[in-house]
């Protein structure tokens, strides 16, 4: 575990970033990721002839070419302020960031129950029309995760079950968690994701707080 120690210790970083800088940067980065995330399902949908999706890719390569002038070496891990104000905003499922992140916000009831409510793109597709079940898997792992964390047993994801119960449609579906026990360093969290018809994806988790100590004292009701 040493080698993930290291990483993680490395990426967990106060970088004593003021409020105002840090509203200042998601007001900059978090319409770039907006922006490419609105890229995804018009590549799966355009119906462009090849002049305009070529001028379109010579676009896109300026884009790029701007963007990589400077740029960090490193994933953007988890980084805070004296204040703790968390971010995670290269999260795969709420990372401000991230492109690919579906979720914008994970709601806490004061219950324990944590939700959201997200829209899938075609970019998500598995089966025809309907949501890849590894995307389900994605975004009930951070749900259930995040059930853990604020019941106060953070932890990593020991074992994901999931009960895939119907098609799970794209578009507009909810998802939710809530902590039901802990044994020791072991916390049993349930949850699931619900479509226009009911509840699509049932899910069990066992998140384990590891040995390497990482506090997470992230605010409860977090935005990406
Ligand atoms: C403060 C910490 C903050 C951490 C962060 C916070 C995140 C804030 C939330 C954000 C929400 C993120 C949600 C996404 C979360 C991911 O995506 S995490 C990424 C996916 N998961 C991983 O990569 C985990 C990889 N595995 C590991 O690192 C280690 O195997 C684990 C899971 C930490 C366990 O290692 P360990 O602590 O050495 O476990 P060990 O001492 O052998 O066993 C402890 C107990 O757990 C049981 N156990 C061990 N492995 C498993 C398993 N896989 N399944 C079931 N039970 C198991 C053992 O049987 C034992 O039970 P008891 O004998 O005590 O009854």
């Amino acid at each position: 575990m040493t080698d993930a120690l290291d990483a993680v210790a490395r990426l967990f970083v106060n970088d004593g970033l003021s409020e105002d800088e840090i509203a200042r940067q998601a007001a900059l980065y978090g319409p770039l990721a907006d922006d490419v995330r609105a890229l995804i399902p018009l590549a799966v949908q355009t119906r462009a002839g090849d002049d305009d999706v070529r001028q379109a890719r010579e676009h896109l390569a300026a884009a790029m070419e701007l963007l990589g002038r400077t740029k960090e070496d490193h994933p953007f891990g988890t980084r805070f302020n004296d204040n703790g104000n968390f971010r995670v905003w290269g999260n795969a499922v709420m990372g401000l960031r991230n492109a690919i992140a579906p979720l914008h916000r994970i709601n806490h009831d004061p219950d324990g129950r944590v939700w959201a409510d997200f829209h899938l793109h075609v970019g998500f597709e598995g089966p025809a029309g309907h949501t890849h079940g590894g995307v389900s898997a994605l975004v009930l792992d951070q749900l259930l995760g995040d059930a853990a964390r604020v019941g106060g047993s953070p932890g990593m994801t020991g074992t994901l079950t999931l009960r895939y119960r119907k098609p799970t449609p794209l578009g507009d579906l909810h998802g939710e968690a809530k902590l039901d026990r802990t044994e020791g360093r072991k916390a049993f969290v349930t949850g699931h994701i619900s479509g226009p018809h009911g509840i699509c994806v049932e899910a069990e988790g066992i998140f384990i707080k590891p040995h390497w100590p990482v506090e997470d004292g992230r605010d409860r009701n977090q935005t990406r």
